[in-house]
């Protein structure tokens, strides 16, 4: 498919999509997060695909709505429309794993795109942020409730409140980061999570994800009865007996994703 605003690439069951308006530093206009969308649930659909990275630029994974955009939305308009709603909520529908590779600028919309995936790597050049008080407006892609989940509320509202970019260090520190890497590295790491990802049976990723995704949704003990339903399911895969049979055979397991 031809997208004017992201770049798209597979390498094995490896999907990369690369926003690309360089020079709005990956400002999330309607058009590229319609294109987005479109991307992940083609790749979500497609059978070759078994995990999915979004990445930026070097300068920007990117700094957030498209304000010039957004600037003249009146009340009426972002309510009728759904604005945010429509375009942007498609990443956490994905079944298959998605993982941000940010390196520069993830602000505002950028830091919610990268926070609805469900894994942040960074490059040692990222710097996180949810800056719209400056405009007079707050986060309104979920970064308040999810980054208030991942760092705690000390942090979140230091965030929030003041504007300030926090660093890949300090984002790691804080729990909103699972690695960081040197920026050059950034890609080859993501690649090697998403390969991984790959490699193992496609039916327990997906539960994986729901299950830990549920965690952000429901209480301790509505959550671990949950775990356990979806627990018990994966016993009537053929990948469950095929994974502990290649253990006790001591050999690599070959998963069917069925
Ligand atoms: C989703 C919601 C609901 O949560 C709302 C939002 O996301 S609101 C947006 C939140 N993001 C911001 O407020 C960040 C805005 N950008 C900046 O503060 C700066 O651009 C910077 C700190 C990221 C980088 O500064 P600098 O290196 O000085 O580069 P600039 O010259 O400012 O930017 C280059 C170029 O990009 C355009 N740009 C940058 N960000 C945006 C944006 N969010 N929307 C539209 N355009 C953006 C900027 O205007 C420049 O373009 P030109 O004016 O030179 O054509």
């Amino acid at each position: 498919m031809a997208y004017e605003m992201i770049l798209t690439e597979t390498e094995g069951a490896t999907a990369l999509i690369r926003l690309n308006r360089p020079k709005a530093l990956n400002a999330l206009c309607d058009q590229l997060m319609r294109e987005l969308g479109e991307a992940l649930r083609a790749y979500d659909a497609d059978p070759a695909i078994a995990a999915i990275i979004i990445t930026g630029s070097e300068r920007a994974f990117a700094a957030g709505a498209d304000i010039k955009e957004m600037q003249a939305r009146t009340y009426p308009q972002v309510y009728f429309e759904d604005f945010i709603t429509a375009n942007w909520e498609v990443v956490p529908t994905i079944k298959k794993p998605v993982i941000a590779a940010v390196a520069g600028f993830a602000l505002g919309g950028g830091c919610e795109l990268a926070m609805m995936c469900d894994m942040i790597i960074a490059a040692d050049t990222a710097k996180f942020g949810q800056p719209e008080i400056n405009l007079g407006i707050i986060p309104g892609a979920g970064g308040t409730q999810r980054l208030t989940r991942a760092v705690g509320k000390a942090k979140a509202m230091d965030l929030v409140l003041t504007a300030r970019m926090m660093d890949a260090e300090e984002a790691e520190r804080c729990g909103l980061v699972a690695r960081v890497v040197p920026a050059d590295q950034l890609l080859d790491e993501a690649r090697k999570v998403a390969a991984k990802i790959a490699s193992l049976s496609g039916p327990s990723v997906a539960i994986a994800k729901e299950s830990v995704n549920r965690a952000f949704e429901t209480t301790l003990a509505e959550g671990v009865r949950f775990e356990r339903k979806i627990f018990y399911s994966l016993f009537a895969t053929e990948d469950q007996k095929e994974g502990m049979a290649a253990f006790a055979e001591k050999r690599p397991p070959s998963f069917r994703n069925r």
